[in-house]
């Protein structure tokens, strides 16, 4: 754990003289300056991270990491855990939203089932996994990612990941779990409040993890959502830029914000899910969503739904004309 820490810690920075670059040519193309909001934001975001004046979109990659959760035993889903192996399958076979739409965003698409989707301990009762088991997954997420990747898609899938990710973001950020349990899957009242109660419980049962973030991560989150920190740890050392999906994979990412409040800067949040406490989530951790679409799926759909925006806010950068090259008049 302390070399994990220390990984976590150290991180490298943007590169300034790029996105500087990118301001420089953004400022002569033909629109009022600042006119494309924030698509001129995420040109220099991902250009800074790439380290190039002028970024590519050209290997765009979409990982979805797959784990199963021994709290489902808590009755925290209205789904049974067997569905996590049944949609990985069809994500193999193109049958889930998510191959509709890494087609369209034209991304590649790689599932990564973790622990041969062994479920977690139900961390009412105990840590949702070993230090070691903690640390493979973490590590497996980390050695999922190409260093030869322009953009990086996270997304989950693992019935159950809903109470994981709300007990994670309530022992890293505060609150009970009225705070932060959703319907998940479709939960009624009733079956949120449920969520909440088991939510306490494991709180109540592990109040030492909210000392330490990895602990946390160890003790309340699970595999495919540690895959998914070491993924975006990844990314950062190879400074590739991540978009984050919604309300599980922000949790699963927390962890790197509250080691160091830089920690997610080479990531943007894709969008806004309708998991109610979603948006509390990204105001922690400093992420303004794109989208906000009432998506609350997982599986990276709006990962995926937020790469045509950038092809779109590239394609601006790079195909306007400057106001000398059109002949436009420039402001008075
Ligand atoms: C058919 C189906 C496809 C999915 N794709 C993503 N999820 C999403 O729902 C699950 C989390 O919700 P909860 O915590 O309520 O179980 C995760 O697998 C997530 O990826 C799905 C869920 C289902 C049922
Ligand atoms: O936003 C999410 O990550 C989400 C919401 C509902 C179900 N599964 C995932």
């Amino acid at each position: 754990m302390a070399g994990l820490h220390a990984a976590c810690v150290d991180l490298p920075s943007p590169d300034h003289a790029a996105s500087q670059a990118i301001a420089a040519r953004e400022a002569v193309l033909t629109k009022p300056a600042g006119s494309l909001g924030r698509l001129e934001e995420l040109v220099a975001w991902l250009g800074a991270w790439q380290g190039r004046a002028t970024p590519s979109l050209e290997r765009v990659r979409i990982v979805i990491f797959a784990g199963n959760h021994g709290v489902v035993r808590q009755g925290v889903s209205p789904w049974p855990a067997s569905v996590t192996a049944q949609m990985i399958g069809n994500f193999f076979a193109g049958g889930a939203a998510i191959n509709q739409l890494a087609r369209i965003a034209d991304a590649t698409l790689t599932v990564i089932p973790m622990a041969d989707l062994a479920p977690t301990e139900d961390f009412t009762t105990a840590p949702a996994m070993t230090i070691p088991a903690f640390l493979d997954a973490v590590t497996a997420g980390y050695a999922a990612v190409d260093a030869d990747t322009d953009l990086l898609c996270l997304g989950e899938m693992g019935i159950g990941n809903t109470t994981a990710a709300a007990a994670l973001a309530a022992a890293l950020f505060g609150g009970t779990g009225r705070d932060w349990a959703g319907r998940g899957t479709g939960l009624d009242a009733d079956g949120v409040a449920h969520k909440a109660a088991i939510i306490d419980i494991a709180l109540a049962h592990h109040a030492a993890c909210r000392d330490d973030p990895l602990v946390a991560a160890q003790t309340l989150g699970g595999y495919e959502m540690a895959g998914i920190m070491g993924a975006v740890l990844a990314a950062r050392h190879r400074r590739i830029p991540v978009l984050l999906d919604g309300f599980v994979c922000s949790a699963a990412a927390a962890p790197l914000r509250r080691l160091n409040p830089t920690g997610l800067t080479h990531t943007s949040l894709s969008h806004r899910s309708a998991e109610a406490a979603h948006h509390a989530l990204a105001g922690f951790m400093g992420l303004n969503p794109l989208l906000d679409l009432g998506l609350r799926l997982g599986e990276a759909s709006g990962a995926a739904l937020a790469v045509p925006l950038l092809r779109a806010a590239l394609a601006c950068h790079t195909g306007m004309a400057s106001f000398a090259d059109a002949g436009v008049s420039e402001r008075t």
